[in-house]
């Protein structure tokens, strides 16, 4: 009779059946647990090579594999600079251009694992420096590019082509890098991707960055403006992670900074009857003998002089230094409602821009990057009034290639920026002269593979609707409940403590 009022509950079979449940629930976790585990990473890795005017550097970006399509996961793994100057200036040469890609090619090998060699694309850009060429000796280009690719083809890597690339693509990639690695595609415009917006959008895309490059050859101003791009030439359409962008950009041959100075040498020894270019552009006691080749060689350069060898000396005086760069600009006749310069459409100037290349180099170097335009316009002038025998002092370790230019490179960069993009007093710290974002380059190049390699979505990414780590704690916690209420239910069946029910 006792053993038939014992609670029924405690019978063997419901125990077992309790901790069979309890089982199943710990295995249910435990697979949910070891199932969501991120796999061990795969890395992709790519490669670009930048053959620019003055110098080719080779890029290694990585990503992880199952995540290629996000936002800001492609990484530079390392840079390798060429030795020795631009692949067009092997032109009468065109077999050394390839060999000079050998050691950075071979550092290549090294850096991404081999296993991974045949699934690795490389690509090479040519920049200003091979359109200059190609305008005056296409046959001398096409034998660089030829030599170029023959050498790339020779390693284990998957080939993708070298070729010139436009100005147009040059402006594009870069404004894509800077604002892939500032992370600037993440953001949402407020609006579900599949509305379609209004023609005139950009005032609802969200804010990206413009980008400034200046290189040796040609320099690129690219950013989305406010206004409609009214010149064809300029305009381009992006659709990204399920935004659209209507970009505005223009690159401008011959106004890169070597040519822009040979362009201002030029001007000047027209207006010197002597073979002595007296050049308020370079610092007071600098002299050197210059062989006129060296300028008039040059497809940026249409005037001549017979002699072969002048004398150039400085004087340091950057108000007078800025009078002969402007001339170098036509501030005259614009067909547009708005130039920049020559001529040339551009819309008024809208955010945020990064200024690299050159334009770092050179304002870095004269530590103007984060002062007003009027104090850097000031330390330029002190800068370059300064004799060239107390720069060599200040500036023991730095090459006279360099050293010798920056009086120069600097006025060039106030007069291009402030004369020729028109930015002034009030925008001027919208300006942020940068070298890297994160630890990769700011350039065009990762924005040329993300795009050949098509690691930027048009449409954003279906994103599952908790994270991995918020999936497990939920799974944790729901199971738990589940054990609790059922050890709450077998403790209580059949006490009448445990129900708010009254019996009478
Ligand atoms: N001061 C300084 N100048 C540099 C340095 N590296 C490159 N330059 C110079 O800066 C200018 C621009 O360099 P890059 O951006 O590499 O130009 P590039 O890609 O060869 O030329 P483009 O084909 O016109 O793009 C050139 O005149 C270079 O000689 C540096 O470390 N310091
Ligand atoms: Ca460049």
């Amino acid at each position: 009779l006792l053993e038939m009022k014992k609670n029924p509950w405690h019978s063997p079979w419901v125990i077992a059946l309790a901790v069979l449940i309890a089982l199943g629930i710990i295995a249910l976790v435990t697979t949910a647990v070891v199932q969501n585990k991120p796999l061990p990473k795969k890395f992709k890795y790519g490669i670009v090579l930048d053959a620019g005017s003055s110098h080719t550097s080779l890029y290694i970006y990585e990503w992880p594999a199952e995540k290629q399509n996000d936002t800001g996961v492609v990484k530079q793994l390392h840079v390798c600079h060429v030795k020795g100057p631009g692949i067009s200036s092997y032109s009468t040469d065109p077999k050394r251009a390839g060999a000079s890609l050998q050691e950075c090619m071979n550092e290549a090998k090294v850096k991404i694992p081999e296993r991974r060699h045949n699934e690795t694309p490389v690509y090479l850009g040519a920049t200003a420096g091979m359109r200059l060429l190609r305008k005056e000796n296409s046959s001398a280009s096409d034998k660089v590019l030829s030599s170029v690719a023959k050498s790339l083809q020779s390693y284990p890597f998957q080939y993708h082509g070298a070729r010139i690339i436009t100005g147009q693509e040059e402006g594009a990639y870069g404004w894509i890098t800077v604002n892939y690695l500032s992370e600037k595609f993440k953001q949402s415009n407020g609006f579900p991707s599949d509305v379609p917006l209004p023609l005139s959008i950009n005032t609802l895309t969200p804010s990206t960055m413009g980008a400034l490059d200046l290189g040796g050859a040609s320099t690129q101003i690219t950013f989305v403006p406010h206004e409609e791009v009214v010149s064809k030439d300029n305009a381009l359409d992006f659709r990204l992670y399920g935004n659209d962008y209507k970009v505005y950009t223009h690159s401008f041959l011959c106004y890169g900074k070597d040519q822009a100075l040979k362009v201002v040498l030029a001007e000047q020894l027209q207006e010197n009857d002597e073979d002595v270019l007296v050049n308020p552009c370079f610092n007071k006691g600098y002299t050197k003998n210059m062989s006129l080749s060296s300028i008039y060689s040059s497809p940026c350069v249409s005037t001549r002089r017979n002699s072969s060898y002048f004398f150039h000396r400085g004087t340091g005086n950057t108000t007078q230094c800025r009078e002969s760069i402007r001339k170098i600009f036509n501030f005259t006749g614009c067909p547009w409602p708005r130039c920049s310069f020559n001529g040339i459409y551009q819309p008024q100037l809208q955010g945020s821009f990064g200024a690299f290349s050159a334009f770092y180099f050179v304002m870095n170097f004269l530590n103007l990057t984060t002062t007003t335009l009027e104090v850097a316009k000031e330390k330029l002038a002190a800068y370059c009034s300064l004799s060239w025998k107390d720069v060599k002092q200040n500036y023991p370790k730095i090459k006279d290639k360099y050293l010798e230019e920056y009086c120069f490179s600097g006025t060039y960069i106030l007069t291009l920026l402030e004369e020729g993009y028109n930015f002034t007093s009030e925008n001027w710290n919208n300006i942020e002269f940068i070298k890297k974002i994160g630890d990769s380059d700011a350039g065009w190049t990762l924005g040329y593979m993300l795009n050949l390699t098509n690691l930027i979505p048009a449409e954003s990414p279906a994103v599952p609707p908790l994270p991995h780590a918020g999936y497990v704690a939920m799974m944790v916690l729901f199971s738990l409940l589940l054990v609790v209420l059922f050890v709450i239910g077998y403790k209580c069946f059949g006490r009448p403590s445990c129900t708010s029910q009254k019996y009478t």
